[in-house]
């Protein structure tokens, strides 16, 4: 395949402390060196060397920057082609300047996400690991972080080939079977596939029961502060951004509209979100936030209901605690430091004791206990995550499971004695399904719509 040359900033658009380009492909090495004067001719030096120089015009010589170049030569290089990286001066006029030159030189701008198709397409990795290397660069905690580097190390991918060898065997015993039809093979052959099948479905639901938390993991699970006005849900917001992010005053109804913030508790992301206080009221502004509160608080995976402990429970409070009957709770008893007057027992008589919580945000009082009570709810306890293989994409989800029904339907036709080359119809399917986790057999405008969600120059 002729592969043109392509040219992108990877790093962020801003200031910083330096900029990179990066170049791949036949042509990399020459444009660069069209256009850096250092001490030697780009093309005649070791691979993976770094040297320093100026970026000229090649023909006006005009200085553009002072750079260091790093030369990667096929195919020990990201994208397995010719790289050449120019480290800029950051801002954004140097690296403006250097790639613009360079799109003089036969190279055209990258497309988003180009580099990692090519380290794709040329087989440095799968479409699982590519896939990884965007949720690598959104991830937004350790975890996350962690989930995604193991799969861009390609670990979900070991576990796939694994059971697709399995299946080639299964679909080679079966193919013996099919053309040397011997009665009492054939009837070793039906324990041999319900088998196989057992085993691989045992592999396909074990990956998949870690998706929804490997989703949470990802994304961080929505949780709302819901409670009347005044009790410290914007205290708690404050408290666990450490940051003084949302507005908190005496008045009753301070916040009119929903906060979103991210952060991390025990590991566990949470897109936490601090809303107005739920009442009835007239004004129009506030209506409109306690409508948003109800919205959050349905679409919440997690709801933290927040009391002032030094009043008695209201009639809108009590209702409220209806309302969340079939939610995931934590309980919130605020204001600790002021004389008790909250009925304890109608919160026993709802709540189990570990989800209640008793605090006080004005002396950062129970922090820790609520930290527990979040990480127990999601964990049951169990907070070392570090060795499974998540799968959290949902593509990858969808395949699986298309993967798990057509083994199924295999198992059951074995079981049932229908002709082994039906069944084996099911088990390439399976594999089929399987092999397009990793871009085994993918179409095109899959692939375009894969890369296309990567930022420019990656
Ligand atoms: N400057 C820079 N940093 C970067 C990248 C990059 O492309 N450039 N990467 C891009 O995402 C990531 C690192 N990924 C990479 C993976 C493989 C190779 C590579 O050249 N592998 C060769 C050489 C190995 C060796 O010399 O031992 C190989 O495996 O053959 C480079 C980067 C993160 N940091
Ligand atoms: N004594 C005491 N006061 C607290 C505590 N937590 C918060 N407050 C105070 O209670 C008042 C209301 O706090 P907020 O965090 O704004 O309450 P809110 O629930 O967000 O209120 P709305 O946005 O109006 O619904 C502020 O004056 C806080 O300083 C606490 O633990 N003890
Ligand atoms: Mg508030």
């Amino acid at each position: 395949m002729i592969q043109d040359t392509i040219a992108a900033i990877s790093t962020p658009m801003g200031e910083g402390g330096i900029a990179v380009i990066r170049i791949s492909g036949d042509e990399a090495v020459a444009a660069a060196d069209r256009i850096f004067f250092g001490k030697s001719e780009l093309g005649v030096v070791p691979s993976h060397t770094v040297h320093y120089g100026f970026i000229k015009h090649p023909l006006t010589l005009e200085r553009v920057d002072e750079v260091l170049v790093t030369v990667m030569k096929a195919p020990k290089s990201f994208t397995m082609e010719d790289v050449v990286e120019i480290s800029c001066h950051g801002g954004f006029i140097s690296v403006k300047k250097v790639l613009d030159l360079l799109l003089e030189q036969q190279v055209r701008l990258a497309e988003p996400g180009e580099f990692t198709k090519r380290a794709y397409l040329n087989g440095r990795i799968d479409l699982s690991q590519a896939e990884a290397v965007i949720d690598l660069i959104r991830a937004k905690s350790d975890r996350a972080h962690r989930i995604a580097l193991k799969q861009a190390e390609g670990s979900l991918s070991t576990n796939i080939k694994l059971l697709r060898h399995n299946l080639v065997e299964l679909m080679a015993h079966i193919e013996v079977n099919i053309d040397y039809p011997e009665h009492d093979v054939e009837e070793m052959t039906n324990a041999f596939i319900t088998n196989s099948c057992t085993q691989a479905l045992g592999k396909i639901e074990q990956l998949l029961n870690t998706a929804n938390q490997g989703k949470i993991l990802r994304e961080g699970i929505v949780t709302a502060i819901i409670g009347k006005p005044n009790v410290g849900k914007s205290s708690l917001m404050n408290t666990l951004a450490q940051e003084n992010r949302a507005i908190v005053t005496e008045i009753p109804g301070t916040t009119r509209d929903v906060i979103e913030e991210f952060v991390t508790v025990n590991g566990i992301p949470l897109k936490l979100l601090d809303t107005a206080g739920i009442r009835e009221t007239s004004d129009i502004v506030e209506r409109i936030g306690v409508e948003k509160s109800k919205g959050a608080l349905a679409d919440a995976d997690l709801i933290l209901l927040v009391f002032n402990g030094s009043e008695k429970l209201e009639s809108d409070e009590l209702s409220l605690i209806e309302q969340l009957k079939d939610k995931q709770t934590i309980v919130i008893v605020n204001k600790l430091d002021l004389p008790q007057q909250i009925e304890n027992d109608i919160l026993a008589g709802h709540f189990p004791a570990e989800r209640i919580v008793m605090m006080s945000l004005l002396e950062q009082q129970g922090i820790a206990d609520l930290e527990k009570a979040i990480a127990s709810l999601f964990f049951s306890g169990q907070v070392e995550l570090n060795d499974q293989t998540y799968v959290s994409n949902v593509r990858h989800i969808a395949l699986l499971k298309k993967a798990k029904i057509a083994i199924d339907d295999a198992f059951e036709a074995a079981g049932a004695g229908v002709p082994i080359d039906l069944i084996q119809i099911d088990i390439r399917n399976a594999w089929e399904y399987l092999g397009e986790i990793i871009g085994d057999s993918v179409g095109e405008s899959l692939i375009d719509q894969i890369f296309s969600q990567f930022c420019l120059g990656k």
